[in-house]
């Protein structure tokens, strides 16, 4: 090894990812100081409350409740508190003073990527967040690294755990979406507010930092169209299987060509997936992400989207990385927006739909709502219809639609007087 100082680590949040990052940092630091060829210090792990009760046993005189005192100075800060404030802010004066950042905060860097990413660049600092998307999967750096030299044209995953635990429960132990959600968390898979997780802003988090870094484009978390799962029922469940069929929580990031350019779409929703889908086969928590390139072709990247250890991994790997560039010296690679291409309107988007409705059981009844599609410009692929008490349970599939053309024909069917409910609607993958 050769004669670098020691870099000092500062470490806040000792919560599930950050007293497991502290523990191997602790138990492997000879392995560490190899790899980087410097020892890496750990000079202290800011937390909010000294006494409260750790994942992992971590040394008392290390804690300290002042993350201010404790960033300043640091070579390398790591940030695992969650949320925005005020890890925001220890971020901006940590990068200010030079020093480089690694974060698994995906609300933080979809939310303020931009401004961390300028103010690294102003002193020469590198942020890293590779724990942010997919938790221990490479996938960040394989898009800013590996696939620079290649135009990826989609990225499509199931990016949360918490989502994909529940539907998969739902499906295989018809379990309800409650059940399943008090069991996730009972995992340490939920967020703090499981909110993010079921209404699909954590994913959507997720797909903004993959579209951004995908596209060389600023997708902003606000443009990101996303459903969540809460209006994924026990019949759309049942009704996905009749058809051979999966319900999946998924982020989709696309290149979409058009006449006047290139333009990029970002949303999160449920799909309905062929059983046989390799996606279809991504069980209990975990995460797997589908990325398209023009050259490469098909990649998929599967593993633990969540967990401590597994994030940890995540993040230990960002802490080698930037502390091997302090000692060999040579410039930080970061994503970046050359591209700027524009991003297209979610009504812009295509897919096939299935669309569940219950409808009265009278003769003209199919002819008169399959008209209402016609009228929209969209085709009917399948028609299916089980006879009820009065009602019937229609369920329709279209070919290749618009989202804006799908909206206009379920408007249509919540005014037509046959039709009292329209029960599910489900985008299909094939
Ligand atoms: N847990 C996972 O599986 C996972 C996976 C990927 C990414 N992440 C991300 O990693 C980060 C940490 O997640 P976690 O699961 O370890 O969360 P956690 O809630 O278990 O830990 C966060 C810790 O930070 C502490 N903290 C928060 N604000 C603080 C403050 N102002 N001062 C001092 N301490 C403060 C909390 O007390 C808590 O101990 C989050 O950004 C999360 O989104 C987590
Ligand atoms: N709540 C997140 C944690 C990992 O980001 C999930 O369920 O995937
Ligand atoms: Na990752």
């Amino acid at each position: 090894m050769n004669s670098y100082r020691s870099l000092r680590i500062a470490l806040l949040g000792a919560g599930s990812v950050g007293s497991q990052v502290a523990r191997l940092l602790l138990e492997q630091g000879d392995e560490f100081a190899a790899r980087v060829g410097a020892p890496l210090e750990l000079v202290g792990i800011g937390v909010r409350d000294i006494d409260a009760k750790r994942d992992a046993p971590l040394p008392r005189e290390l804690l300290t409740t002042d993350l201010a005192g404790l960033v300043a100075g640091a070579d390398i800060v790591v940030e695992l508190l969650g949320g925005i404030e005020p890890a925001r802010s220890l971020l901006l004066d940590a990068l200010a003073a030079g020093a480089d950042v690694v974060t698994a905060n995906k609300a933080l860097v979809a939310a303020h990527g931009p401004e961390l990413f300028d103010a690294a660049e102003i002193v020469g600092a590198q942020v890293a967040y590779e724990a942010a998307v997919g938790g221990a999967i490479p996938i960040i750096r394989p898009l800013e690294h590996s696939l620079a030299g290649d135009r990826v044209t989609r990225v499509m995953g199931i990016v949360n755990g918490t989502t994909n635990f529940i539907l998969d429960r739902m499906h295989t132990e018809g379990s309800s979406l409650a059940d399943a959600l008090a069991t996730a968390t009972e995992l340490g898979y939920a967020e703090a507010d499981p909110t993010a997780d079921i209404e699909g802003y954590d994913a959507a988090s997720k797909a903004t930092i993959l579209a951004s870094l995908a596209f060389h484009t600023e997708v902003p978390a606000t443009e990101v169209h996303r459903e969540g799962i809460t209006g994924v029922t026990d019949a759309m469940v049942a009704q996905a299987e009749r058809s051979g069929r999966v319900l999946k929580l998924v982020a989709i990031c696309e290149r979409l060509p058009g006449d006047a350019g290139d333009r990029v779409s970002a949303r999160v929703h449920p799909v309905s997936l062929p059983a046989t889908h390799p996606l279809a086969a991504v069980h209990e928590a975990m995460n797997a992400i589908f990325v398209t390139a023009e050259a490469a072709g098909d990649l998929m990247f599967y593993g633990a989207g969540a967990g401590g250890p597994e994030t940890a991994s995540a993040v230990l790997g960002d802490l080698v990385s930037i502390a091997r560039r302090h000692v060999a010296g040579g410039p930080g690679t970061a994503g970046s927006t050359h591209a700027n291409l524009p991003l297209a309107p979610f009504g812009d988007v295509v897919a096939r739909h299935e669309l569940a409705m219950s409808v009265t059981d009278r003769p003209g009844v199919l002819a008169a709502v399959a008209g209402l599609f016609s009228e929209q410009g969209v085709s009917v692929e399948s028609v299916r219809q089980d006879p009820g008490d009065g009602s019937a349970a229609l369920v329709l599939g279209t070919h290749a639609a618009s989202e804006a053309r799908i909206a206009a024909v379920l408007e249509a069917l919540e005014a037509h007087d046959d039709v009292e409910r329209i029960d599910s609607v489900i985008r299909l993958i094939d």
